[in-house]
Order: C-alpha cells, then structure tokens, then sequence
C-alpha cells in the first residue's frame, strides 16, 4: 500500500490540466448492491446530461469488461478498472487511472466513479480525497442504488454492501416498478435506519432528474466518517473484495465469487434455458453478459439478478461470441464452467 503522504512515484510525470473555469473536478461515485442498477443509472445520466462533459470509470467484478460495452458513449471517455475489487486495487491502478483522467481534466466537467457490486465506496472516496489530489478533485456525492425488488438485510450481511448504504448521501431505491409500494416502502425504512441521513428517491430505471443527484457539493456522509480526520490510506479492516481467483482477496474471507466463462462456438438456447431453470447454483445471484445461440446471428444480452432474468437482442459488438460474467456466494467454479460447457454446440470434426 502506498501512504497517503507518499507522492505519486516520479516514474509517472503527473501533469494535471488546468481546468477552464478553475474548479476542482466534481467526482460523483455511484455504488450499490450486484444488479441494484447502477450502470443503468449512469447510461441515464450520460443521455440527459445536457453538454456535460462526464468521464466513467467503470470497476467490475470478474475479469471480463461487460460494462464497457453496456454504457452509452462519454464525451469524457469510459475507462474500465480490471477485475474486481477498486478497495485492493485502489493504491494503484485507480490512482493510476485518477492521475490520467486528471491529465485531460481540461475537456471534462465530471467524474462518475462506478464500484463494483460489492466493493466497500469508502476506500474509493478516500482515494479521491487523498492530499495529491485535494487540489484537483472535489467528491460531490456517493449516490448509492437499492434494488426494491431484491433488497434483502440478509443477501446485505456484507460489510461492503452495508457501507454502500451507510456512506451514501442520496440512496435511489430502483427497481420500483417490480416491487410493490408497501416493499418500497420497507426497503426505505431499513435504509433510513442504516442511514438516517440520506436523502431517498424512489426510480425506475435510474430515471431521477439529474439536478436531484449531480453537482449536489454533498460529501456530507463521509464528512461525519471522517470526523475531522485527515484523508488517510485505507485500513485493511475497511477493504472488501471478491474474486477468489484473484489473490489479492484471499485476506478478505468475502464469500462472493465471480466466474468467467467464454465461448466462440455457440450455445443451445435450449440446454441454455435447462441450466437457468434446473441448473444453477442456489449461490448464483448475478450473471450478466453477451450470448450467441445456434440458428440465428443475433447477439443477445443477458442480465441475471437474484431470481430474475432477461434475454433480449443487442447490438453486437464485435464478432459473434458467448461471455459471461457470474457472481455469487460459494460458488463451485470448475463445475459452473462444466455446466455451461454442456450448453455449447461443438461444430462436428473437420468442420
Ligand atoms: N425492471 C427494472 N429493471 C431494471 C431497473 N434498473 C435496472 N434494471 C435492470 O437490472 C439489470 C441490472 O442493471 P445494471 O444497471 O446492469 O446493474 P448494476 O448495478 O450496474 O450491476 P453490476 O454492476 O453487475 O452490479 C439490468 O437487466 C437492467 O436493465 C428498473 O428500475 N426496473
């Protein structure tokens, strides 16, 4: 880990552009639960951002971008942090990828920082807090989503998720359209005692009026955190990930996993349906990614979200191939891979 006060390494020349009108780079970080909305959220903002210059930067869990490809183009560029988990990688490669942004702040008006699902937003925040940059960035806002269909204190018996919601000064209970208003409406009750003082919105599909979560100065959550600290390096006691492949997480103990699975040769929708209704692992909460069926040259996204699924036809992006991302507790790796193997259809020998 690198100190707070050690400067960025004289290997990297940080040549920070001036903005035009002088201010400091408005950082929004956008967090919340696997599924919960935010990519959604962020492809809303980018279309009605009216003229606003925004650069994304997209964590994910697993270690093939799917996100990249689902948000609609950023004046200010998209930039995908690798695999996983910002809190391990957060004392390189998002200072790294801070330094860059920093050296092109002259063409942007924002900074949207998107986590992954079960990183912890605090480390990230205090990464943009960090001296180097005090004069460069201003943390606006931690907008956090809750799924109004799927919220559920048990699924959220993470510390990372819970701090999702702690740490947030707006929470955007999403979702609404599938739950019930008496479900809105215990999810918000569980959320205001987590964090009494965040604003709540209730949306579907991300679709708030922007003023209601942009360019708020709200920073109010982590200034309570803080409590007059200075911005420091994060403790280990505060860094979650995921990912037991990758080895950074072995300290972390988190019971979430991803697994990655590609394939160029198609698959059979049918024997792909068999693995979604009899197939799946109990653990198995989020699978997103793109697929391509025998029989047809379309492309198809699919979005898996707790018990709910989506299939639907999507632009493709590049050549014709299966990759998916899937994210859950416990899960077997090597027997969720054979499982989708027995989903592809092999072309005959010598074909
Ligand atoms: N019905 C409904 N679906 C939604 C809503 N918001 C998002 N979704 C769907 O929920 C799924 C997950 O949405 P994303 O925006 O990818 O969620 P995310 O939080 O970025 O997901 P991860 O980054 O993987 O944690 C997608 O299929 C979305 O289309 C909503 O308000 N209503």
């Amino acid at each position: 880990m690198r100190a707070d006060d050690e400067p960025i390494p004289a290997s990297r020349t940080f040549a920070p552009k001036a903005r035009a009108d002088g201010e400091r780079l408005p950082v929004t970080i956008v967090t919340g639960f696997l599924g919960s909305g935010k990519t959604t959220l962020i492809n809303h903002i980018l279309t009605n951002r009216q003229g606003v210059r925004a650069a994304v930067l997209v964590n994910e869990v697993g270690d093939i971008g799917i996100d990249g490809d689902l948000i609609v183009a950023a004046d200010g560029g998209v930039v995908e942090l690798a695999n996983g988990c910002i809190c391990c990688s957060v004392n390189d490669d998002l200072v790294d990828t801070l330094v860059g942004i920093l050296e092109r702040a002259d063409v942007l008006d924002h900074l949207i920082i998107e986590t992954s699902g079960v990183s912890d937003p605090l480390p990230v925040a205090l990464t943009v807090l960090r001296s180097e940059f005090r004069a460069l960035l201003r943390l606006d806002t931690i907008v956090a989503l809750a799924d109004a269909d799927q919220f559920s204190l048990a699924r959220y018996d993470h510390e990372a998720a819970l701090n999702q919601l702690r740490y947030a000064d707006v929470v955007l209970i999403n979702k609404c359209d599938l739950a019930s208003p008496g479900q809105a409406d215990a999810v918000a009750d569980q959320i205001a005692e987590l964090n009494p003082e965040a604003r709540q919105i209730r949306a579907c599909h991300g679709g708030v009026p922007l003023p209601l979560i942009l360019d708020l100065k709200a920073g109010l959550r982590l200034d309570a955190v803080l409590q007059g600290e200075q911005p420091r390096e994060p403790r280990d006691d505060e860094v979650h990930g995921l990912d037991a492949d990758h080895p950074h997480h072995a300290h972390h103990a988190d019971p979430f996993s991803s697994v990655s699975f590609e394939s160029v040769e198609p698959l059979s929708l049918e024997r792909f349906q068999d693995f979604l209704s009899s197939g799946r692992p109990p653990g198995l909460f989020r699978a997103k990614g793109f697929l391509h069926f025998t029989g047809t040259d379309r492309h198809y996204l699919f979005h898996l979200v707790g018990a709910r699924f989506t299939l639907d036809v999507c632009e493709p992006s590049g050549a014709p191939t299966s990759r998916l991302v899937l994210i859950g507790r416990d899960l077997d790796a090597d027997a969720l891979r054979r499982r989708l193997g027995e989903c592809i259809v092999r072309a005959p020998p010598g074909h």
